[in-house]
């Protein structure tokens, strides 16, 4: 046993944080720090090794697209159970999670695209609108610091409300635009127009956009800080053991 599992309280569930000097790693470390029923045991960075989390029962990730992966291999193949913030899912990528995970039926993953309770809402309400309008844009605003775009929450929304279209039977939102400025329009996911602002000031805030005849729905959140993601990390840490395989995205948990 080392150094510091045998600081562990009793009970407490041992967790390790990967991107633990970034934004919100720094902000998941205060909160398992402030949690009696968890223990803080790895913080670790870029240029850190792995093995510092090896100690872990749950290792908490908001590195980089580019990291992700390769720390989630590490953490199944280990048996250490993974709950995922950092960004830069494709259908692709949890693919290959669940190809591991069917070597380690006995680990957990919890692979969410925004811990916000209220970022969850608005995603399961904008599901809920899709199929009743026309028309359907999403625009995503992000602190300027933010490595990808659209965000991983806009990316998310836009399948989730293609999906909802689809099996409505809506065909492609009205657009009569025939010359464009490249860019214009903004990026097309799955068929819904996704717009990324990145200004300083900003923290996390997105609009779903719906119109029909002489209407418009606008549903939208905001986040003002960095500890509305906590809530969902926590009961995402708390929760991951008991839920093997992947689970992707916070509805079944909130449920
Ligand atoms: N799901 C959610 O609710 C939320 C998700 N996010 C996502 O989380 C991710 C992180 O966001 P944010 O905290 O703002 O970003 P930051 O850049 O502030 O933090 C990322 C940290 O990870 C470090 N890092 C990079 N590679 C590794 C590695 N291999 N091992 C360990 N640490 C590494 C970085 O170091 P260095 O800077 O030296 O590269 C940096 O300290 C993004 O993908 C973002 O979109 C953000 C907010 C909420
Ligand atoms: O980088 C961020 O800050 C955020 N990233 C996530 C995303 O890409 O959706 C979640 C939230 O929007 C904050």
């Amino acid at each position: 046993m080392t150094d510091e599992q045998e600081k562990v309280p009793g009970g407490a569930v041992r967790v390790g944080v990967l991107g633990a000097r970034g934004r919100m790693g720094a902000e998941v470390c205060r909160a398992v720090d402030g949690a009696d029923d968890l223990a803080l045991v790895a913080a670790v960075d870029q240029g850190d090794e792995l093995s510092a989390a090896a100690s872990a029962e749950v290792v908490v990730d908001f590195t980089t697209p580019d990291a992700v992966m390769d720390n989630l291999r590490w953490c199944i193949e280990r048996g250490v159970h993974a709950v995922v913030g950092t960004t830069g899912f494709t259908g692709q990528r949890l693919e290959q999670v669940r190809g591991w995970l069917a070597d380690r039926p006995d680990v957990g993953v919890v692979i969410a695209p925004n811990f916000g309770i209220g970022a969850v809402l608005m995603m399961q309400f904008a599901a809920r609108a899709a199929r009743h309008f026309e028309s359907v844009e999403i625009i995503e605003q992000h602190h300027p610091r933010k490595l990808d775009a659209p965000s991983g929450t806009a990316t998310h929304t836009a399948r989730l409300v293609a999906q909802a279209r689809a099996e409505a039977g809506l065909g492609p939102a009205p657009d009569a635009t025939r010359d464009e400025v490249s860019g214009a329009r903004g990026a097309d996911i799955d068929g819904v127009r996704v717009h990324a602002v990145r200004a300083t000031g900003l923290l996390a805030h997105q609009e779903v956009l719906f119109g029909t005849l002489g209407e418009t729905l606008t549903i939208r959140h905001d986040s003002y800080d960095r500890v509305s993601f906590m809530p969902g990390v926590l009961l995402a840490v708390r929760a991951v053991r008991q839920r093997p395989g992947l689970t992707v995205g916070l509805d079944a948990l909130l449920d």
